[in-house]
């Protein structure tokens, strides 16, 4: 065990800021906020691996040992501690041996909505925003020559840092052995990446599709695209659509995403009803039930065939403005989410409203809180000022008999949860 690990268990009350003084020291000695005690462990053994089971950081301790009966002072002691631990790069999402972030650590222990569960969603949210920025292609930091140099100079240190000091010419190869092994890992994991129908639309364009009782799925893998059990999540949504109607007479919507047709079966169910209702639809398996089930001859129905990408901009032209726009895609990501942003300030009437399947970061509660505050300080950015309804989403067991019954491969929801969003110009 590391000093700055047994400073990070909080045992001697009260929590003065000795404490903050004491991990300073620690950091300024040069000992990384992200030390794990994986990293002691291997250490203390002699044993030589960059390839840790879990990450136990000194974040993890702090909030595992936080007490309820702290005083105030003790409470804004901890704080500190935990902001100058982010200061010095500790993560907000590393993972124990429990598979716990810090922030999933506080949920188990009873600290949700605790002022230390804020300041931990509050670091991912600037981490989420910032490492946004350092991964667009648009943002320059150095000029090519100074890249090169830089990464001239960063491979000399590693490579003195980690070369051997008793060994032969032989093994001055490691170095380049295991950076061929971590190459070929990463090609393998791209490749996975792009094989997965969940994650690569192109490819899961390409993926036959089954309708089950009360499921959507891939044919062959069992990823499940949509499920009866958010009917209860479709139901807020198509509300939505129909919240900021201009006039009843002419009310406009937009559903992206037909999947199980659960939400667009209530937005033709709606009094009132549509006078418009635009669907776009991209997958050729989803069309063909579509066009099975009657959709394309329903007098108020406009069907766009087609990836989002590629139908709506057209629809800017022609002067098609909607009440309401629903978006809930299968396989896309984030960014893409991103793109619609553009589109839909041009496409949403003034008193317009936008809503989506939130299912952002909802694997960890934590997550699902970061990507929370995220979307809104992105929808913000156009314009749109976003309010998050709280939906309780079916319970574990039912849920977990749908994932079964339909032999679904991965459960997609995990959260306690529901933040059902609606989205307006401020
Ligand atoms: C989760 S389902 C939608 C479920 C729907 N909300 C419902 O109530 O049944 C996602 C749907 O989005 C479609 N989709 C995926 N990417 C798309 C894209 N780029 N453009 C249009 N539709 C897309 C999928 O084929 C799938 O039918």
């Amino acid at each position: 065990m590391s000093e700055l690990h047994e400073l990070c268990y909080l045992k001697t009350r009260p929590i003065t800021k000795d404490y903050l003084s004491k991990l300073q020291e620690y950091l300024k000695a040069g000992i990384p906020a992200t030390y794990t005690l994986e990293e002691v462990y291997n250490y203390e053994h002699n044993i030589e691996t960059d390839d840790l089971p879990s990450t136990t950081t000194p974040l993890h301790l702090i909030c595992e040992s936080v007490s309820h009966d702290f005083t105030s002072e003790e409470e804004e002691v901890v704080l500190s501690l935990i902001e100058e631990l982010f200061l010095n790069g500790a993560g907000w999402c590393l993972i124990n041996d429990k598979d716990e972030t810090p922030g999933c650590v506080l949920l188990r222990r009873g600290f949700r909505d605790s002022k230390y569960w804020n300041a931990i969603v509050e670091a991912g949210v600037r981490a989420e925003l910032l490492l946004r920025k350092l991964q667009d292609p648009n943002v320059e930091f150095l000029s090519d020559d100074e890249a090169d140099q830089l990464q001239e100079n960063t491979e000399q240190i590693e490579f003195s840092e980690t070369k051997p000091q008793t060994e032969n010419a032989k093994t001055e190869e490691i170095p380049e052995l295991v950076d061929e092994e971590k190459e070929a890992k990463i090609e393998a994991i791209k490749k996975e990446l792009h094989d997965d129908p969940s994650n690569t639309t192109s490819t899961y364009l390409n993926t036959k599709l089954e309708y089950k009782d009360g499921a959507l799925v891939t044919e062959e893998r069992g990823d499940g695209v949509m499920m009866q059990w958010e009917d209860i999540l479709m139901e807020a949504g198509c509300n939505s659509l129909f919240s900021s109607i201009e006039d009843p007479k002419e009310i406009v919507v937009l559903n992206i995403g037909f999947g199980m047709g659960i939400i667009d079966t209530m937005i033709q169910k709606h009094t009132p009803s549509p006078t418009k209702h635009y669907i776009s639809e991209a997958h050729p398996d989803v069309l063909a039930k579509m066009e099975k089930d009657g959709w394309m001859k329903k007098e108020n129905v406009v069907v766009l065939k087609g990836r989002w990408q590629d139908t709506l901009p057209e629809l800017l032209g022609q002067g098609v403005f909607f009440d309401g726009v629903y978006f809930d895609t299968y396989s896309e990501h984030y960014e893409d989410m991103l793109e619609l942003f553009d589109l839909l300030v041009g496409l949403l009437k003034p008193q317009g409203t936008f809503s989506f399947f939130n299912g952002l970061g909802a694997d960890r509660l934590v997550c699902y809180d970061v990507y929370k505050s995220v979307v809104e300080t992105d929808l913000a950015n156009y314009g749109l000022g976003t309010k998050f309804r709280e939906i309780e989403p079916p319970s574990t067991t039912k849920m977990e008999s749908e994932w079964k019954e339909n032999n679904i491969r991965r459960a997609y929801w995990k959260c306690p949860v529901y933040y059902h969003p609606e989205a307006r110009f401020m």
